[in-house]
């Protein structure tokens, strides 16, 4: 679980974060929405220790990362897989090469152990077949599932997803938001996406939090999104189709 207390960032002396608290459980997909600017990616850098916030906590399982020194970062740092926008992987590694990066660098295992689990990570992506095959030699598609065979190669408990469907169809980009909701739950991690797409927030929402210039102004689940009495931001921004 993470919480997230009380937290503030400015830059030259314009807020950018004003007061966020949010709770993201583990074994659910949270979302993070807003309209460009509204400050999604800064509390996301803030949550991942790249920005110092000005105040608040952001509890990891209880520890706080604001107050870490470098090599507690690190080695928190260790706990959380990241999927980044595209799929930031390596052209010149094959998909099994690519899984298995992560393992060679900070996993003390074996070389046929971490092989081995490479190859049950691509099974379950649905990779088996291209573990031989180049990032140039696969679709969009596939290489999303390479990134997060490769996300979740050291058992991360906390997973951040960058736009994970930027740059998919959108038949795609359903196959990607069911995989990462359902590797969620059968590893029971805490996953925070900062998307933008709807067809997500409506599928994949089990906690969505809306933040509007600075501030948490609505959380609720994807079914509360039909709820009457929604702020009029919110309505605006699930109407405006794309945000
Ligand atoms: N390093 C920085 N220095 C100064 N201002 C910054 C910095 N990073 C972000 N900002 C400002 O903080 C505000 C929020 O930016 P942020 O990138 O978090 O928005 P966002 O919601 O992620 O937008 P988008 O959906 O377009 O990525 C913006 O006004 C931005 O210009």
């Amino acid at each position: 679980m993470i919480q997230v207390k009380s937290l503030y960032k400015e830059f030259a002396g314009k807020e950018v974060i004003k007061g966020i608290d949010a709770t993201f459980e583990a074994g659910k997909t949270n979302l993070i929405i807003g309209r460009s600017g509204a400050g999604k990616s800064v509390f996301v850098k803030c949550m991942i220790g790249l920005i110092q916030p000005d105040k608040g906590e952001i509890l990891f399982d209880g520890r706080d990362i604001t107050q870490m020194d470098k090599p507690e970062l690190l080695r928190l740092r260790r706990e959380m897989g990241m999927l980044f926008q595209g799929s930031a992987l390596f052209d010149s590694m094959t998909v099994i090469e690519n899984v298995l990066f992560p393992m060679e660098m900070f996993s003390s295992d074996s070389y046929d152990k971490s092989h081995h689990r490479a190859l049950e990570l691509l099974d379950r992506v649905g990779l088996a077949d291209a573990a031989d095959k180049y990032p140039a030699e696969i679709s969009g598609g596939m290489m999303k599932r390479t990134a997060i065979a490769r996300a979740i190669a050291l058992n991360p408990k906390y997973l951040f997803c960058d736009e994970p469907n930027s740059g998919l169809d959108p038949k795609t980009s359903t196959v990607i938001d069911q995989l990462i909701y359902e590797i969620t739950k059968e590893y029971n991690i805490t996953t925070i996406v900062n998307t933008h797409d709807m067809n997500s927030v409506h599928a994949i929402g089990d906690k969505i939090i809306y933040i509007h210039h600075g501030i948490k102004e609505w959380e609720g689940t994807s079914a509360d999104l039909s709820q009457p009495n929604l702020p009029e931001s919110v309505v605006h921004f699930i109407n405006a189709g794309r945000l």
